[in-house]
């Protein structure tokens, strides 16, 4: 099922949360919602949900008009951070709890209990308590609870985010499994940019209640819209320049190009010589973390990281960088993404 929204304005007494957003999530895919705390991501979500009314502006689901329509009906399965399971009741009566409110028969109830615990691999924890089982495990019961009604949308508000680091990789990967064999249209919800690119069809970045940016994983590493989305996406961090940045070097033809920031990520750089090169630095300190080396660069006191490099220079040396006129992003003085660029050339 697809999501609709037309200019949806969320207000909260005097603070507008979501300033007339449009977006359409596509049927059967997994779109994650992502940015900073307080941008709106939970705010969006509970909309669709109907937990939260829209101040104005309307939502759709395919061609219904769902904007008044009662939580209930929305036919949506939610999924929280916190599992908000019913600790009284067990595995299977958690998962059942949804089908018994909606009065379907005790046999039929248990038949899909058991059918949702074998998709989410906790058949074997179907007698147990909450309190008995992980956090992993726990989220899997509240996304089998949130599945059993086969909601036309599966909301997921920061699902992982109790989790310890090794697990949440792991459970992205089988939230990713669940919702492909399922086909059901779910939003993720994650402040986390490593999280949503992994896991997303198509990620939204949100920030002071406005859409940054819609579209798939690498589109927006590589083609961020604008300087936000160039910032929050990736890591480390985007290195940016300005036109007066000693680090360039001042007989670089970009130089005499209309813009105002210059971006390039850290595994862009590749050695250059003295002779060609268009960023200039001395190296501070080279870290190596396993299999990844960081070398933290610096010219007149500006200060940026290279990776993914190959070089014997050593701390103190100065090094000379290129990068490919593909990876230069170069953003106007509205921090806009100048795109015509790299199209021309
Ligand atoms: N019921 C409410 N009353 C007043 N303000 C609210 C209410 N709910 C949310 N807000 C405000 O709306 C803004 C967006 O909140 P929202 O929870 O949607 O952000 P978020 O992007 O999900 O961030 P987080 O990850 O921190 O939850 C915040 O500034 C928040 O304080």
């Amino acid at each position: 099922m697809q999501v609709r929204f037309e200019d949806v304005t969320m207000q909260f007494e005097n603070k507008k949360v979501l300033d007339r957003i449009n977006f359409t999530l596509p049927s059967k895919e997994l779109i994650s919602f992502l940015g900073p705390s307080g941008c709106g991501k939970s705010t969006t979500l509970y909309l669709i949900s109907g937990l939260l009314n829209a101040t104005s502006g309307k939502i759709y689901f395919d061609d219904r008009d769902v904007t008044k329509l009662d939580p209930v009906k929305r036919q949506v399965g939610l999924v929280f951070q916190n599992y908000a399971l019913y600790p009284h009741l067990t595995v299977r009566e958690n998962i059942m709890f949804p089908l018994k409110m909606s009065k379907m028969a005790k046999n039929l109830r248990n038949e899909r209990a058991e059918e949702m615990a074998e998709l989410t691999k906790i058949a074997d924890q179907l007698d147990k308590y909450p309190r008995q089982l992980s956090g992993g495990q726990q989220q899997r019961v509240a996304i089998s609870r949130a599945l059993s009604k086969s909601p036309e949308i599966l909301l997921m508000d920061e699902p992982l985010s109790n989790l310890d680091a090794r697990l949440r990789i792991e459970m992205r990967e089988e939230i990713r499994r669940i919702q492909q064999e399922t086909g059901v249209t779910t939003v993720f919800v994650t402040h986390d940019q490593e999280e949503a690119l992994s896991i997303a069809d198509n990620v939204m970045v949100l920030e002071s209640g406005e859409i940054q940016q819609m579209t798939d994983p690498v589109t927006l590493y590589q083609k961020p819209r604008n300087l936000f989305v160039s910032k929050f996406i990736g890591s480390p961090i985007i290195n940016t320049f300005t036109k007066d940045s000693a680090a360039i070097n001042p007989e670089a033809a970009l130089l005499s190009e209309n813009w105002m920031t210059l971006g390039i990520r850290s595994e862009h750089f590749v050695p250059a010589t003295e002779e060609n090169y268009l960023i200039r630095s001395i190296i501070q300190r080279i870290e190596t973390v396993g299999k990844d080396i960081t070398i933290h660069c610096e010219w007149a006191n500006e200060k940026f990281v290279v990776s993914d490099i190959e070089t014997d220079l050593s701390v103190g040396d100065t090094f000379y960088l290129n990068v490919g006129k593909d990876n230069l992003l170069l953003f106007d003085e509205k921090e806009q993404l100048i795109e015509s660029r790299t199209e021309d050339e």
